[in-house]
C-alpha cells in the first residue's frame, strides 16, 4: 500500500539501501525520443491539461490564487506558503526554461485552474558528474480534489514532458518521506520580530522568559558590521560567479552556475531575492557573499496579522569574513527590511552559525530527492550545496 506509485518509478528504493553492488548514477538509460509517449496522460473526465503561460498576467494570477489557497501548509495548518506573482515569474523562468513544463489542470466546463506542477532546467553537479536535470516544484492539487490520485498523473505528465526535451533526471524536495531521500535537512528559524511571532503562534514565549526579555534577546544592531558590505550590483556578476563556483565545489551535490544563472538567480530583485557581498576596501576584491529569498506565509485564522514575512537563506560564501559575522549582517539587513523571521536549512556550512546566531530548530524536516539517479550513500545535510525555492 505504502508508496504504490513510487515503487513503480526509477528512484532509489528502500530495499536497495544496503546493496553496495548497485552503481552510482542513472538508474534507467534514456529512451529514444521516438519512443517517448507523444500524447499527454489521461486525466479523469471533467479535467483537461493546460500549459500555463506565465508571461500572461492573467495566468500568473490564476496560479498565484491556486497556490495561495491550496499549497503547502505547516504541520499544524497554521501557515500556508504565499509565493508572490513576481516570485513565481522569477522562479519559473530561468535561462533556458520550457513553457511546456509549466503544467496546469483545468475543469473543462468552468476553466477553473485546479492543479499545477512545474519543472525548470538546471545543471547540477552530483559528485564529479554534471547532470542537466529538471527541478520539479509547486506540485499543488486543489483541496477539494485531494485523494483522487491526481498527483501521480501530474508527476507522470511532467516527467513525460521533461523526457521530450531529452532530459532524464530530476531533483525535488518534500516534507514527507518518499523512496528515497538523498539527504534530510532540519530547518531552523531566527526570530526578527519575536512579539509578532509569538502573537501568531509561530513561536512560544520561552520558559521563565518575559516578552520584553525575549524582544531584547533577539535585538539586532541598526547597521551592518562588516566593512565593505553592500548590495550586489550587475557589474559584480563575473566575480560572484567565480566566488560561488569555487565555494560550491566542496559539496557532493550543488548547482553548476554560469554567469547567466548567477545574473538570474542572485541579482537583487525587490520582494523576491536579496543579495549582498563584501568588497575589500583596500583591494576591491569580492571576498564574501550572502543571499536570501522572500517567501511570505499566509497566517491562517489570526485576527490581527494575515501575513508572516519570512526570509529564506539562499547561497552564502565566506572566504575572508567569518560566516558567523556575514550571516549576522544578513540578519541585520533582513530585520531592517521588516522581515519577521529568517529561515535556514542545515545545509552547506549553515550548522556553524545556527545556534550562535540564535536560530531555533523548526518542527519539521525537508527531504531532498533525485529522480533516475542513484547515490551509493545517503548524504549528510552539510554535503548538500543545493537550495530549492
Ligand atoms: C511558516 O510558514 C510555513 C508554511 C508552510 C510550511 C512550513 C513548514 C515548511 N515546510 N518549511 C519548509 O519547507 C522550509 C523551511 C526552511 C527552509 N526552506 C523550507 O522550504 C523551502 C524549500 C522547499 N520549498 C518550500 C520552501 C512553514
Amino acid at each position: 500500500k505504502r508508496h504504490k506509485f513510487w515503487e513503480t518509478q526509477p528512484v532509489g528504493q528502500f530495499k536497495d539501501l544496503g546493496d553496495t553492488s548497485l552503481t552510482e548514477g542513472p538508474i534507467e538509460q534514456p529512451t529514444p525520443l521516438s519512443e517517448v509517449k507523444q500524447e499527454p496522460y489521461n486525466l479523469p473526465a471533467p479535467y483537461e491539461w493546460v500549459t500555463c503561460d506565465l508571461d500572461s498576467e492573467e495566468v500568473c494570477s490564476e496560479v498565484y490564487t491556486l497556490l495561495t489557497n491550496n499549497y503547502v501548509e505547516d504541520d499544524e495548518n497554521m501557515f500556508r506558503f504565499n509565493y508572490s506573482k513576481e516570485f513565481l515569474g522569477w522562479a519559473l523562468r530561468p535561462p533556458g526554461y520550457f513553457r511546456s513544463w509549466h503544467i496546469g489542470v483545468r475543469v473543462k466546463t468552468t476553466k477553473k485552474l485546479v492543479a499545477f506542477i512545474t519543472g525548470i532546467p538546471a545543471k547540477i553537479r552530483v559528485r564529479d558528474a554534471v547532470v542537466l536535470l529538471a527541478e520539479v516544484n509547486f506540485l499543488c492539487v486543489h483541496k477539494k480534489l485531494r485523494s483522487k490520485r491526481l498527483a501521480p498523473v501530474m508527476i507522470k505528465e511532467v516527467t513525460r514532458r521533461v523526457h521530450m526535451e531529452n532530459i532524464w533526471q530530476a531533483a525535488y524536495t518534500a516534507g514527507v518521506v518518499l523512496p528515497t531521500p538523498i539527504t534530510t535537512c532540519q530547518y531552523w528559524h531566527r526570530s526578527l520580530n519575536p512579539k509578532k511571532l509569538i502573537d501568531v503562534g509561530f513561536s512560544r514565549l520561552g520558559a521563565r522568559m518575559t516578552m520584553s526579555r525575549t524582544i531584547k534577546l533577539y535585538k539586532l544592531p541598526e547597521q551592518t558590521t562588516t566593512p565593505g558590505f553592500r548590495k550586489m550590483e550587475p557589474h559584480d556578476v563575473p566575480s560572484v560567479t567565480r566566488l560561488l563556483r569555487n565555494y560550491l565545489m566542496q559539496f557532493a551535490v550543488a548547482p553548476d552556475f554560469d554567469e547567466n544563472d548567477v545574473e538570474h538567480w542572485l541579482l537583487p530583485k525587490e520582494d523576491v531575492v536579496d543579495s549582498y557581498l563584501v568588497e575589500s576596501p583596500e583591494s576591491h576584491e569580492i571576498t564574501d557573499f550572502c543571499s536570501f529569498y522572500t517567501l511570505p506565509s499566509s497566517i491562517l485564522g489570526n485576527q490581527t496579522h494575515s501575513v508572516l514575512k519570512a526570509a529564506y537563506s539562499y547561497y552564502n560564501v565566506s572566504t575572508k569574513t567569518p560566516l558567523l559575522q556575514l550571516m549576522n549582517d544578513a540578519l541585520i539587513v533582513a530585520k531592517k527590511k521588516d522581515f519577521d523571521v529568517f529561515n535556514a536549512l542545515d545545509v552547506m556550512q549553515n550548522e556553524s552559525f545556527l545556534k550562535e546566531l540564535k536560530f531555533g530548530p523548526g518542527d519539521g524536516k525537508l527531504h531532498y530527492y533525485l529522480y533516475n539517479y542513484r547515490l551509493k550513500h545517503v548524504l549528510k545535510s552539510s554535503e548538500l550545496g543545493l537550495v530549492l525555492l
